[in-house]
């Protein structure tokens, strides 16, 4: 039988008293886009933190392609491409450069370096830009390249915490549709937390909707929606689990935060 891409069990974790994340079983099948939705502190980033292996994962467990996350995180590590929410390019480096670095942080063999920083810019369709310096990308831009960042290394899985946020609605779907792209040319999984319910709607295969640390809802966006009524969408399903609204379009002081983070880091 083919090892799920990611099995979580009985995942947990406190940051005092707050239970960030509170008995999640997750499995995520290879070649899935997987979506984690929720509001703001469900526990989503905190769960990504476990699963690439940057939080300990006791009292539960993760597999990645069947690699124990705590008895092997450097394994682990070979297999995940990463995209935290933090601005991970630097302006002052071109393109090429920032992947680059990437592709010796990521131990990428000296001799295949340059053609896999060649092929990851080529992925996310900034050949044409690679050597002009980041500073002077857009925010969608700087998205790509930092999605060039984790592909250098060829992961089996590309784990993006909130890839869309602060951008217009084009710079959104040109990220999804290179997205979309690599997992279709390289059958990668892609584990993607968003608060768009449209985006995970549209580019998602299925999705598990947290809420204060719990997974209350899984499945494909089109069986959720239809479980709620006929005319139900994914928002809908998401306001029944939660109670919540969640931020619309405009995204609300945190992608304001994000996009100025961007701005100040690069300008
Ligand atoms: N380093 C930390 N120290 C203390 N509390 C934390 C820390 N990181 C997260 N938390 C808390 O844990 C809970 C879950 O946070 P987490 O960042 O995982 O949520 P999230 O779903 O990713 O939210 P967001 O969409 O805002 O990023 C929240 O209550 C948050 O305040």
């Amino acid at each position: 039988m083919t090892e799920p891409a990611v099995r979580c069990t009985g995942l947990s974790h406190s940051f005092g008293t707050t239970r960030a994340v509170d008995g999640v079983d997750l499995e995520i099948q290879p070649g899935e886009v997987f979506g984690l939705l929720g509001p703001n502190g469900a526990g989503k980033t905190t769960t990504l933190r476990m699963i690439t292996t940057l939080l300990p994962t006791a009292p539960g467990r993760i597999a990645v392609f069947g690699v124990d996350v705590a008895r092997r995180r450097m394994a682990v590590r070979r297999l995940i491409g990463y995209v935290p929410q933090q601005l991970s390019a630097d302006g002052a480096l071109t393109g090429r450069e920032n992947v680059a670095l990437f592709a010796r942080l990521f131990d990428v063999p000296r001799a295949r370096r340059g053609e896999q920083v060649r092929l990851a810019l080529d992925l996310v369709g900034l050949a044409g830009d690679a050597d002009r310096t980041a500073g002077t990308y857009s925010g969608g831009m700087i998205r790509r390249l930092e999605l060039a960042q984790a592909l250098v290394s060829s992961p089996r899985l590309l784990v993006l915490d909130e890839p869309t946020i602060g951008l217009d609605p084009v710079a959104r779907s040109s990220v999804w549709d290179r997205i979309t792209a690599i997992r279709a040319a390289t059958g990668m999984t892609v584990l993607v937390t968003t608060h768009y319910m449209d985006e995970a709607a549209q580019y998602c295969d299925r999705v598990a909707l947290l809420h204060t640390g719990r997974v209350r809802a899984l499945g494909t966006p089109a069986g959720l929606a239809a479980g709620l009524g006929p005319e139900s969408s994914l928002d809908d399903v998401f306001r029944a689990v939660t109670g919540d609204r969640l931020d619309g379009d405009e995204g609300g002081i945190r992608s304001v935060r994000a996009a100025r983070r961007t701005a100040r880091r690069l300008g």
